[in-house]
């Protein structure tokens, strides 16, 4: 059972795939790998509720040691895991990151996994309805279509029930095309009140170039606030009203897995506190930077206290 007593509420309910993580290090041997955890949603999770919020995660684990291992992980970090699924039939979710001169680079083993097999049924729509905020990514959508139903289940009872819809357009053409991915993505996107895209699937999704007219795209669809993150260049932050461009920190990088993740959580944290998405931008942002210091996805999340120094700097 989860690390949180029953009935209480979340800030953040997420949902999507864990995987187990196996990272090469620059300069590794072919057998040397470094185990931990990864998973878009999961790690938004993570991050969060080391930043402060309380966090609930939803998913199907395997009866396996990867699953054992997940469980672990949440407990410790203060995730609530009570809605998460044991599958007995499925295996845990696990990918590879190396690292070469274009960046970081991922391969899955995850075709069948027990979060693929989640469906509408699995939705838990009271602890959804008592969150202040539903997180999903289009990751969670492209494992498989139950799992994609499930997404759009948990979104209407989040949107039927006020609760903020937090998206994060992750596109992963390997696990769909970019067809199907553009149509589902741009159906979730006019369901989302928080969109949180990357620069360079945002370009694919959109056919459009400008920071600018990205943010325009999604704000005519009924987004509330658009986070855009552009790597190199920071994030553009944009809402009806004002737009903002956050530049990045300097860090002193090794593996950016994850940092998308670190900066969605760090997002949704500062803005559940402060409400404005301009200083909840600054927030994710140097989260994110930090997130970059260290190897996978989640050991090197920052705590609350090392982004506040930062920002205070
Ligand atoms: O690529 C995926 O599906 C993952 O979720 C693995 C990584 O943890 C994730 O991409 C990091 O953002």
């Amino acid at each position: 059972m989860g690390g949180h007593s029953a009935g209480l509420a979340f800030d953040i309910v997420a949902m999507g795939e864990p995987m187990y993580e196996f990272n090469q290090r620059k300069g590794a041997g072919p057998r040397d790998w470094l185990g931990g955890f990864g998973g878009d949603a999961s790690n938004t999770a993570i991050a969060a509720a080391r930043l402060g919020a309380r966090v609930a995660f939803v998913t199907g684990l395997g009866d396996d040691a990867f699953g054992t291992a997940f469980r672990e992980l949440w407990t410790a970090e203060g995730v609530d895991h009570s809605a998460v699924k044991t599958d007995p039939a499925a295996h845990t979710g696990v990918y590879f990151v190396t690292h070469g001169p274009e960046g970081h680079a991922f391969s899955y083993l995850r075709a069948g996994s027990a979060a693929s097999r989640i469906a509408p049924a699995d939705v838990p729509h009271e602890l959804i309805r008592g969150a202040r905020v539903l997180h999903a990514s289009a990751i969670s959508q492209a494992i498989s279509a139950s799992a994609c139903d499930a997404v759009f289940s948990a979104i209407e009872t989040a949107r039927a029930a006020g609760v903020t819809v937090s998206y994060d357009t992750n596109l992963r053409l390997r696990l769909w095309p970019l067809d199907r991915a553009r149509a589902i993505i741009e159906a979730t996107a006019a369901l989302s009140d928080i969109l949180l895209p990357g620069l360079d699937d945002a370009r694919l999704l959109t056919g459009l170039e400008a920071p600018d007219a990205i943010a325009d795209h999604y704000l005519a669809k009924g987004v509330k606030i658009v986070a855009l993150t552009m790597g190199k260049d920071g994030a553009l932050i944009a809402t009806p009203e004002r737009r903002e461009i956050v530049a990045p920190i300097k860090v002193a990088a090794v593996d950016a897995t994850g940092a998308g993740d670190a900066f969605d959580g760090g997002f949704l944290v500062e803005w559940l506190a402060s409400g404005d998405a301009f200083s909840a931008g600054r927030f994710a942002n140097v989260a994110a930077g930090l997130s970059t210091e260290g190897y996978g996805a989640v050991d090197p999340l920052p705590r609350r206290a090392a982004v506040e120094a930062r920002l205070a700097r």
